[in-house]
């Protein structure tokens, strides 16, 4: 069974990080590889630029090997919809192979507003990974969703190639990429939030010194 976390990582963080290793060796995932989106549809675009995004995942993940970084959203320039990514991935692993897409709670709020979702769920599994301050299925329709679909056991997830929902205990961190751009635009070192290297980069780089983020 192999992950994807799908996200824009503008920047990475250990609230990222912590999270998805979690679920690597909680679900005893192959390998789990992160995907920097390009185009973001559903908010505000990145900060940083595709180049550095990647190069600030890279520099993140360097000291675990069942970690990668999946470029195939920030070569193409359309809309980066995670049906796409999922269509492309399907094409190269074949129907059979179990797949699992974490999300973290608050994106698991919006997913049934999400291009496709039902079509998603029919090329993947969704690994929510509780968030704090997020409930992650406050709404009625997400609720029945979770009935229909709802799975407790990596055991079932991996005996399957697609099409459950399991929500995921991770180590709970209020970390977010908003909050560690609003310390750099303050003049703050964000430091313990993120990798000393991708904090090593944003500083070489001068990325997040002006600020729009309130
Ligand atoms: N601290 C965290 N704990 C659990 N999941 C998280 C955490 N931070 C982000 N995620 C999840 O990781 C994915 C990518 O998140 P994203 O790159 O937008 O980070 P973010 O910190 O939420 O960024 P921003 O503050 O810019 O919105 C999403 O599914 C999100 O829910
Ligand atoms: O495909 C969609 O319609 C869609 C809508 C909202 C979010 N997503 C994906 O969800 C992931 C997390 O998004 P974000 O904004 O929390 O970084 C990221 O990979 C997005 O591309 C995807």
């Amino acid at each position: 069974m192999i992950g994807i976390f799908g996200g824009t990582f503008d920047p990475v963080h250990h609230g990222h990080l912590r999270p998805a290793l979690d679920c690597l060796q909680g679900l005893g995932l192959e390998r789990l590889s992160f995907v920097p989106l390009k185009v973001a549809v559903h908010r505000e675009q990145p900060r940083a630029d595709a180049q550095a995004r990647f190069a600030m995942l890279e520099a993140a993940i360097q000291s675990e090997p069942g970690f990668a970084v999946d470029p195939r959203e920030l070569l193409r320039e359309t809309p980066s919809y995670t049906y796409e990514t999922l269509m492309s991935l399907r094409d190269e692993l074949g129907p059979r192979r179990s797949l699992c897409l974490l999300i973290g709670a608050d994106a698991f709020a919006g997913f049934l507003r999400w291009y496709r979702p039902m079509e998603i769920l029919e090329m993947a599994h969704l690994v929510v990974m509780r968030r704090p301050g997020h409930d992650p299925a406050e709404e009625p329709a997400l609720r029945d969703l979770y009935r229909a679909r709802g799975c407790e056991d990596a055991a079932a997830l991996a005996a399957l190639p697609s099409g459950r929902i399991q929500f995921q205990d991770v180590t709970q961190l209020g970390i977010s990429s908003t909050r560690i751009r609003q310390l750099i635009a303050q003049g703050k070192r964000p430091r313990y939030l993120l990798p000393d290297p991708v904090l090593d980069y944003i500083e070489r780089t001068g990325l997040y010194r002006t600020g729009s983020d309130g």
